[in-house]
């Protein structure tokens, strides 16, 4: 898969709509990636992050949408999940996905899209991916991937998963949710795998700490795009945010 020259739109969306049960989960909502940027989403519960990210992925029941959502030049609205993937867009959950029977080796070598490259002069092995996610190769490579492992190891592994797949455009939902031990080190050793590997991430988070090592950010407010400028401007807005359950309205009124 050939990556996109740098700093080209990798992905657009316009005037997104996505209505459930007559009230709009994501309102209006327009955002940029370009290719090879870290974009850091920020938003307090329940403001849409997640119903984007599966809106961008073309998830089961989240493709009857208006508005575009454009990957690298091309409309993308009507395809299903798996020609996304194909494309490049590959996504992380924020509850990670459980393969049973199956070695954390071989598991990290079936994801691993450059060994299947003979083009490709560097083919990390399984135990980099791991080591990026902060696990020790010696300890995990040989474990099953089953109910053994602990939320956060699994969590880790599906991330070291995603690394392996070298996607165009990653889309990480809360990396750190529900797993205190995975510290905010490690979160951005694995950003920056991504980004040496090519990879444009969209980090879905709501940590401005977090955010911080993004390229650029945007804050998510009432499934509308409230602010998007420098991670840092995005923080200090996102910051002195006035609700903690946000709707939308209070940020609107400050950028109307
Ligand atoms: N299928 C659905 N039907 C009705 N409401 C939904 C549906 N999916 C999501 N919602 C609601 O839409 C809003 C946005 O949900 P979403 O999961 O996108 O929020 P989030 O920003 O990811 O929140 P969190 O930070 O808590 O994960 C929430 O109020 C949620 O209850």
């Amino acid at each position: 898969m050939l990556k996109s020259p740098m700093h080209q739109e990798l992905l657009e969306i316009r005037h997104l709509k996505y209505r459930v049960d007559g009230r709009d989960l994501i309102n209006d909502l327009s955002m940029t990636i370009h290719a090879g940027d870290v974009h850091a989403l920020l938003g307090t519960n329940g403001t849409g992050k997640s119903t984007l990210a599966y809106l961008i992925m073309g998830c089961e029941g989240y493709r009857s949408c208006s508005g575009e959502i454009i990957f690298e030049g091309k409309i993308i609205n009507d395809l299903p999940i798996h020609e996304r993937a194909r494309l490049g867009i590959t996504m992380a959950w924020q509850e990670p996905v459980r393969f049973e029977g199956i070695s954390v080796s071989d598991y990290l070598s079936l994801k691993n899209r450059l060994a299947s490259s003979p083009l490709h002069p560097f083919t990390p092995s399984p135990a980099y991916y791991l080591e990026m996610a902060g696990l020790n190769p010696e300890l995990y490579l040989h474990r099953m991937v089953d109910k053994s492992l602990s939320g956060g190891e699994r969590k880790r592994i599906e991330l070291a998963s995603i690394l392996a797949l070298s996607p165009k455009l990653a889309i990480l939902d809360e990396p750190d949710s529900g797993i205190d031990m995975l510290s905010t080190q490690d979160i951005i050793n694995v950003i920056n795998a991504f980004k040496e590997n090519g990879s444009s991430v969209l980090l879905i988070t709501h940590r401005e700490e977090i955010a911080l090592i993004a390229d650029m950010a945007s804050q998510i407010c009432g499934g509308k795009i409230v602010f998007s400028g420098s991670p840092h401007d995005v923080a200090e807005y996102y910051k002195s945010r006035q609700c903690l359950v946000c709707n939308g309205e209070v940020c609107r009124q400050r950028t109307d």
